[in-house]
């Protein structure tokens, strides 16, 4: 192979290809094109890590999968495709998540250079963090439908993944969701919720019974209750917000999945306990119960062909036949599993995606909102953007031409690269930052003492949701030990059972109040971070807690005392509610965060020069400032108005306009756009 690289490559490349090591992280969609291309472009050494097993919906993009090899391991069988192309590349496989411990510092000081190809944040902040401690370059790429990314990162140099917080993901408060749902996305959300009150793991917020106390009910449901027989018979029933609470996995195990039992709680006793808050209907269309027995379901019934048609939005009748079909098989899933274990859901197993489909259409009955085809709901819940097999191969082909600058020490010509629909006015479609973007000075990751205010409601916040929702989910830790600085007191320990008794208390409980001092390490990630507590008393459906990275921030600014002023004076202000460098978030309100990419605003090609009498600095912390966390009010995409689930990708859906991009990656445009959107299967 070497050979047929003389006269491609100059003998410099040649030499710097053959002596280096390189590891691909993912072999989904855009990993396995780069795999392809790294062995036919000589590389000897290569190590490719994914924990998944090929699908049937992966073969119509990842041409190194065949038919013959869904449910085998994608890294094994990259590894054997990819060698029919070269045998003479040591391709090492693992079948393993590159979040394991096994994966430490160490194995990634192996590599000259790590190249990401994953669908997920978490996966990619790991890697950053990883790449960061190791010292070793990063090229992260990402693509979604049309679009593609691919950044150089590079510490001390560039960027991290982490530099500029990306917007949280849409959230709906959890009144909505229970009481008061007027989107099929609402009624999705919910269904989700109902599977893992049902079969998954159960989490206190995503409850899907009624929310007695929604504010709007306000007065109203104590009296109701007090004299509404149906609440009697609530009382002994699941989740009913201020009531006996019954575990309702168990309920529905004491009830052996009995699909009418199940059914009628669900969809008649529910509905009939919102209809007694009767605030709720005042301006709104009221729900109506439906009864199992009024349904008319055929007995017996073998023929559910209509349960395959995945475009076809099915009657009342056949979703039901489905919920009842559905909760056998999930339950027998449930039962196979080991005790206290649950099942994960998963848009492409068919028992949890029909349930989904099944039960957010009866809720759209109920609320007479718009029902959906299995088809779209799965796009909408699976937060899916259809990928496109061009844009993964054109974005792997720029990955390993930046592969080879980096190989050369070309890193300054190693700027990010983004892939457009349409040509910009330069004919552009593959169109190339000018240059490469510096690290945030204020970056929680990769600053030199890592540092956040957290605005937190220490009254309302448990230990535990603060370890999970917050230095988790949010902070992107692995494995967190948290210490209170000034008493030296370990309020969370990495090792197992160590502080477990403290997960129930409050964090006020735990003396983690206002302008306390929070020392938090990751070992594993090799990460320290701060953490100044601002304690907020967070009003209801406001978010509990709030990230903020630039502690300017947190002092009041002249321009925001005009806008406050502006407000008073009944003017509303779209950007208000905007700029910032903060990251919100509702507990337990969050979608799924699969696919999601680094993004970038388009911007006019013209304002993409930097101004010569700017640092670098100034440009990443102005391009940070100029973050929009909170969703739009409005949609930016027009087809996927309900399913504006992951802000970051229903951006970049909308970056075809004829311009190029700015700096300000992953900022977020603060006005929304109606334009079209590709929306193709
Ligand atoms: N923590 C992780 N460790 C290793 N591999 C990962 C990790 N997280 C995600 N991946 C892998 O990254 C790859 C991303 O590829 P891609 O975006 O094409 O996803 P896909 O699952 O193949 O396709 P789709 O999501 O569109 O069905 C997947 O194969 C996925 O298994
Ligand atoms: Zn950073």
């Amino acid at each position: 192979m070497a050979a047929s690289l003389d006269g491609v490559f100059p003998a410099t490349l040649q030499e710097k290809v053959k002596n280096s090591k390189l590891l691909v992280v993912g072999a989904g969609g855009i990993g396995c094109e780069i795999l392809k291309n790294l062995v036919l472009s000589g590389f000897p050494e290569i190590e490719i890590i994914d924990l998944d097993a090929i699908d049937l919906s992966n073969l119509n993009r990842q041409f190194l999968f065949h038919r013959e090899h869904v449910g085998k391991s994608k890294s094994q069988v990259a590894r054997e495709s990819a060698l029919q192309f070269n045998p003479d590349v040591k391709i090492k496989a693992y079948h393993d998540s590159i979040m394991a411990t096994d994966y430490g510092v160490n194995f990634f000081k192996k590599f000259d250079v790590v190249l990401n190809a994953l669908d997920n944040r978490a996966a990619r902040n790991h890697v950053n963090r990883m790449c960061l401690n190791a010292e070793v370059p990063l090229i992260e790429s990402g693509t979604a439908g049309y679009n593609g990314q691919v950044e150089l990162i590079k510490k001390g140099l560039t960027q991290c993944y982490e530099c500029t917080p990306k917007a949280t993901q849409k959230s709906f408060p959890g009144c909505t969701i229970r009481n008061t749902p007027s989107e099929p996305i609402h009624c999705i959300v919910w269904a989700k919720h109902l599977f893992n009150q049902l079969f998954g793991e159960t989490v206190d917020d995503e409850d899907i019974s009624p929310d007695v106390a929604d504010p709007e009910a306000k007065g109203e449901v104590d009296e109701n209750s007090k004299n509404d027989p149906e609440k009697a018979a609530d009382e002994k029933v699941p989740g009913d917000g201020n009531v006996v609470r019954v575990n309702t996995r168990q309920w529905a195990k004491d009830n052996h999945y009995d699909a009418q039992t199940l059914f009628n709680k669900f969809f008649y006793d529910d509905i009939k306990y919102l209809l007694s808050m009767s605030n709720l209907w005042k301006t709104r269309k009221p729900p109506t119960p439906i009864k199992w027995d009024s349904l008319l379901l055929k007995q017996d019934e073998t023929d559910q062909s209509y349960s395959r048609q995945y475009h076809k939005i099915w009657s009342l009748a056949e979703c039901a036949a489905v919920f009842a079909d559905c909760l056998k098989k999930l339950k027998l899933n449930l039962e196979k599993m080991d005790q206290g274990d649950s099942l994960v859901w998963d848009k492409d197993d068919q028992p949890a995606m029909d349930f989904v489909a099944a039960c957010a259409n009866i809720r759209g009955y109920i609320f007479e909102i718009g029902r959906k085809s299995r088809f779209e709901i799965k796009s909408m819940a699976g937060n899916i953007i259809p990928a496109i097999a061009t844009t993964n191969a054109i974005t792997a082909g720029v990955v390993v031409l930046h592969t080879f600058k980096v190989l050369q020490n070309q890193l300054d010509k190693c700027k990010s690269v983004y892939m457009r629909l349409r040509p910009n006015p330069r004919n552009q479609l593959l169109v190339p930052e000018k240059f490469l973007t510096a690290p945030n000075k204020n970056c929680y990751v990769c600053a030199a003492e890592p540092a956040i205010h957290l605005r937190i409601d220490t009254k309302r916040v448990h230990i535990k949701e603060f370890r999970d929702e917050v230095l988790i989910k949010t902070l992107n830790m692995v494995n967190p030990d948290v210490i209170v600085d000034a008493k030296g007191v370990v309020v969370i320990s990495s090792e197992e059972g160590e502080t477990e008794c403290n997960e129930s208390k409050l964090m006020s409980e735990m003396d983690i109040v206002d302008g306390v001092l929070l020392k938090c390490d990751d070992f594993f990630q090799n990460y320290e971070l701060s953490i100044i507590i601002v304690h907020i008393d967070a009003e209801r459906d406001e978010p509990l807690f709030e990230v903020i990275a630039d502690p300017n921030q947190l002092k009041p600014k002249e321009e925001e005392t005009v806008k406050t002023s502006e407000k008073e004076n009944g003017k509303t202000d779209d950007v208000s509610d905007g700029p910032s460098t903060s990251k919100k978030s509702k507990i337990n309100e969050v979608l799924d965060d699969d696919d999601d990419l680094c993004l970038i605003e388009d911007d006019d090609d013209h304002n993409v020069s930097k101004p010569t009498d700017k640092s670098a600095t100034e440009e990443v912390t102005e391009a940070t400032d100029k973050l929009q966390v909170k969703s739009p009010e409005k949609p930016i995409a027009t087809k996927r108005k309900t399913t504006t689930v992951d802000d970051d990708i229903t951006e970049i859906l909308d970056s075809d306009e004829e311009d190029g991009p700015t700096q300000s990656k992953r900022t977020k445009r603060s006005e929304p756009d109606e334009k079209g959107v590709i929306n193709i299967d």
